[in-house]
């Protein structure tokens, strides 16, 4: 048991998927896993552990934000060990290539996330980057299963609502798409010599206004839980 995840040392596979909203862990889950056991009920933020072809993996809900994800990372990794994490987001898409149910790897995090700057102050601005195997498995997985990825940076802010960000500036220098917990994933499997990757789907444009419903958010995008799961399979 740690703070936060009631599981016993054992429970959780050494390779988690992590939705922010919890009810996508239990669908994904439900529809994905074989034999899929509830581990964690702790504040609704649901965690399963089953197998998929064969392998056993869990799915960890993380709840929104930097902080949050932060607390169900650093618990996964130091208090059961967990060696791979794939965080599974919506995203609000930014640059005009990208659209609405598009799937994206995330390369980078770029962020305006206080947690990042003050862990190393002064004039570092720290570039938490995914880890480059299981990219470079879930770009060829995503190939193999004729399902359509974008790779590159994206943002990770603090604020969803946010006029106040100069999203055109971001655009013209490559930013693709926003979401709110990527940047602390990368920086804490850096820290902790682990594995972290976020694929994404893009739920909505910023730009266009475009959108999908909350129950589409919910149960849906699966082309992007696929190309998790089989890259976790295979990495
Ligand atoms: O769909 P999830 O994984 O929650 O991700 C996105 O959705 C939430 C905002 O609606 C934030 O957590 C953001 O990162
Ligand atoms: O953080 C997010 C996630 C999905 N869509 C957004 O606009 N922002």
């Amino acid at each position: 048991m740690s703070n936060h995840i009631e599981a016993k040392m054992g429970d959780i596979a050494d390779t988690v998927l992590m939705p922010g909203d919890p009810l996508r862990a239990k669908y994904i889950a439900e529809t994905f896993l074989e034999n899929p056991v509830c581990y964690n009920k702790v504040r609704n933020c649901f965690g399963y552990t089953g197998t998929y072809k064969g392998k056993r993996i869990s799915i960890q809900g993380t709840g929104m934000g930097i902080p949050s994800i932060s607390i169900y990372t650093n618990e996964l990794i130091n208090d059961y060990g967990v060696k791979t994490l794939f965080r599974v987001g919506t995203s609000g898409g930014m640059s005009p290539n990208v659209h609405v149910r598009d799937v994206v790897l995330a390369q980078a995090a770029t962020t305006d996330s206080a947690i990042i700057h003050n862990t190393f102050g002064g004039g570092i601005y720290y570039a938490p980057i995914s880890d480059f195997g299981l990219l470079d498995t879930a770009y060829h997985v995503a190939q193999d299963l004729k399902i359509p990825v974008q790779v590159g940076n994206i943002l990770a802010e603090d604020r969803f609502y946010n006029d106040e960000m100069d999203r055109q500036k971001l655009i013209d220098y490559g930013v693709m798409a926003t979401e709110m917990e990527s940047a602390a994933l990368f920086m804490l499997a850096a820290k902790y010599h682990v594995r972290a990757l976020s694929v994404l789907t893009i739920s909505n444009h910023l730009m266009t206004g475009e959108s999908t419903t909350p129950e589409e958010r919910e149960k849906s995008f699966n082309d992007m839980i696929k190309v998790a799961l089989d890259t976790a399979v295979k990495a």
